[in-house]
């Protein structure tokens, strides 16, 4: 069977922007009914995908690793298994791919994986790169990290969020900003019906010459890398760090260094889940976050979690925080379909201790921090009055 070229579509964004939001959004455009999604996500515990309202059954997880490296094989097998079932017919004909990266990709090895790869090449068309950029922490988030800074360069249409949140001021330097790395993108304004329709998907065959020249080199560093004999690219679960450089100076000099040896992405960046069995008292959990945001906030890149709660622990809660922005939190009608109904949280934290987030979460829960003496944790006890013995 000669299948029609499909258009992909990658969705990208720092971690916490409204990518998932919007995917949802637009998932619900009967455009997309016979669209396929990609969805990756970084960390231990898979959260996103029980959070999809996906109104078909083509959704497929890739966790435990960033596209943009440990699992950008899988991604290509993904979607060589997409156009086997399509051609073997266990598969209904797809009308596009939408590739949701983690908030810490690199766009470029994503977008090599779909344009450079001669087998994925000859089926899928790299039909738009949409960048969503979020209007409270953007500017900062482009300053300080280097793949924020390629996602809104590679970009063919910016999609700004949460702008009811930030100052008109602010919303103002975002947009210079936006426009110096990338002139000839939209920018769609999030909160506007046309940001979920499925037409601002159709950006035409990916250009890289309407971007700032950095763009075609980085995707033509990404080709010889991928051609390069000593090429590593290895796929491990459960090591999902990589390190994206001690070169952490936007762009230019953003070498791509893959070496999968620690959870990390940058040198101080880890992924981190907290899983817990019981359910939570509301309280506990508000008291939890509350000082943690604000002992910590700024070094809390995401945390996402569904919480099982006392009073209703049939009815989840989901938490959103991204940086400064503690979201106001959702009560869902009811578990996911054949969900785990643990408590998960799950973290990305830029210079904070994994031990000190556990222990601070056992102190609320009652629960000292597992893997240690008891002893020891009880000193090490986050809350514990100083100078006072046990
Ligand atoms: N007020 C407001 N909140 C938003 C908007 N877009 C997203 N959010 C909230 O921001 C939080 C994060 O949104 P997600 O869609 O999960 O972000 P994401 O980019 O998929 O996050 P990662 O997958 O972790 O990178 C959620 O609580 C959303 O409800 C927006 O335009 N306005």
């Amino acid at each position: 069977m000669t299948l029609e070229r499909i258009p992909v579509s990658i969705l990208t964004g720092f971690l916490g922007a409204g990518k998932s939001t919007l995917l949802n959004r637009l998932l619900k455009d009967p455009a997309m009914k016979d669209a396929a999604v990609i969805i990756n996500e970084f960390g231990e515990v898979g959260i996103d995908h029980l959070l999809v309202e996906a109104s078909n059954d083509a959704v497929v997880e890739l966790a435990d690793g960033c596209l943009c490296c440990t699992v950008r094989g899988e991604l290509v097998d993904t979607l060589a298994e997409l156009i086997d079932g399509m051609q073997t017919g266990r598969l209904k004909p797809l009308s596009r791919i939408v590739i949701e990266t983690t908030g810490l990709a690199d766009p470029a090895p994503v977008m090599q994986s779909v344009m450079g790869h001669p087998a994925i090449a000859q089926h899928f068309d790299l039909d738009g790169v949409l960048t969503v950029v979020d209007a409270v922490n953007g500017l900062a988030t482009i300053d300080n990290f280097p793949e924020a800074y390629r996602q809104v360069a590679v970009a063919d249409r910016l999609i700004l969020t949460k702008k009811t949140l930030a100052d008109s001021e602010v919303i103002d330097r975002v947009m210079a900003r936006l426009r110096t790395l990338n002139p000839r993108a939209p920018i769609t304004d999030g909160d506007e019906e046309d940001a979920a329709q499925a037409s601002i998907l159709i950006n035409g065959l990916y250009d890289p010459g309407s971007k700032i020249p950095d763009v075609d080199r980085w995707l033509r560093d990404e080709m010889a890398a991928a051609d390069a004999p000593h090429h590593d690219h290895e796929h491990h679960h459960g090591h999902h760090g990589h390190d994206h450089g001690d070169h952490h100076d936007h762009g230019p000099a953003h070498h791509h260094h893959h070496a999968h040896d620690v959870n990390r992405h940058g040198d101080q960046i880890r992924s981190y889940a907290i899983v817990h069995d019981q359910p939570i008292d509301p309280m506990a959990i508000n008291m939890f976050i509350d000082l943690l945001r604000s002992t910590h906030g700024e070094k809390l890149l995401r945390m996402k979690a569904i919480v099982a709660l006392t009073d209703r622990p049939d009815r989840p809660l989901v938490l959103h925080g991204v940086q400064s922005i503690f979201h106001a939190p959702v009560r869902l009608p009811a578990w996911p379909d054949g969900s785990d109904r643990r408590t998960r949280l799950v973290l990305i934290t830029k210079d904070l201790s994994e031990d000190y987030v556990r222990d601070l979460f056992g102190a609320f829960t009652g629960r000292v921090a597992i893997d240690r003496p008891d002893r020891a944790a009880m000193t090490d006890n986050p809350l514990s009055v100083p100078g006072l013995k046990f």
